[in-house]
């Protein structure tokens, strides 16, 4: 039987690095992040509605999508996130359930989702796996990875679900404070309860 988990965490939490650690179990990876960066790539009507909506100014120059300027915005008023949300959702949605279709006879894929809890997918899933950090660490993590000042990364973070309500949703948490290597070792006992159950 293939077992669907659903993997979430808040921005800089670890998910894609848990994602990465999961494929290299044997899981194969389906991830919202990459498909929603596909469905607006030039020449999509992803793309040409996100135009008509906030206007040529959101383009570079190559007319591609200006992914910094489009987060000042819509990451600075609700409304606006709302009409991203509205066009790049249901695109994402639509294409993971045809990756998931198109896998075949798999033990366990896993769906890595930034939003799961914000838009109620938990009951889509076999088993939802949370990845947990408090959020100063978050905030650290964004300030000195992504170059963010603190009033941009609380911005994002105050986009998304609290952590209690992600953990509410989780059937597993992976406490993610430690180093990689004991990052590592908690997901392959979460692999091996999810190999368990498929
Ligand atoms: C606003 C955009 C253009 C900014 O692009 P950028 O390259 O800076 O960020 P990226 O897409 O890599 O996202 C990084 C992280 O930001 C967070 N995030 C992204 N979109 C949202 C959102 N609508 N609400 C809350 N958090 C979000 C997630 O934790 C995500 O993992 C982009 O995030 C976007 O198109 N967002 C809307 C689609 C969406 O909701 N994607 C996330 C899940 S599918
Ligand atoms: N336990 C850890 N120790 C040190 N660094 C870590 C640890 N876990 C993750 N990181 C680092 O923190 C950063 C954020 O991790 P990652 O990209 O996996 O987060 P994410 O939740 O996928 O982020 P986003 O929501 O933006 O997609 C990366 O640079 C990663 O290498």
């Amino acid at each position: 039987m293939t077992l669907r988990v659903g993997l979430t965490g808040g921005i800089a939490s670890g998910k894609s690095t848990v994602s990465r650690m999961l494929a290299d179990l044997g899981a194969v990876i389906i991830d919202s992040d990459l498909i929603a960066r596909e469905v607006v790539e030039p020449g999509t009507d992803g793309l040409e509605e996100v135009v008509a909506a906030f206007g040529e100014e959101i383009l570079t120059e190559d007319g591609a999508l200006d992914r910094p300027r489009v987060g000042a915005i819509v990451f600075a008023d609700p409304e606006k996130r709302k009409v991203l949300e509205g066009i790049i959702h249901p695109r994402v949605f639509m294409r993971a359930i045809e990756i998931d279709e198109a896998a075949g006879e798999h033990a366990v894929i896993v769906n890595d989702i930034p939003l799961l809890a914000e838009t109620n997918q938990a009951d889509r899933f076999d088993a939802v796996v949370v990845v947990d950090v408090p959020t100063e660490l978050q905030v650290e993590r964004m300030v000195r990875d992504r170059g963010m000042s603190v009033e941009e990364a609380e911005s994002r973070i105050g986009a998304q679900a609290t952590r209690e309500q992600r953990l509410a949703i989780a059937t597993y948490v992976i406490e993610n404070t430690g180093t990689l290597e004991d990052l590592k070792q908690s997901v392959a006992d979460v692999y091996a309860a999810l190999l368990a159950r498929a």
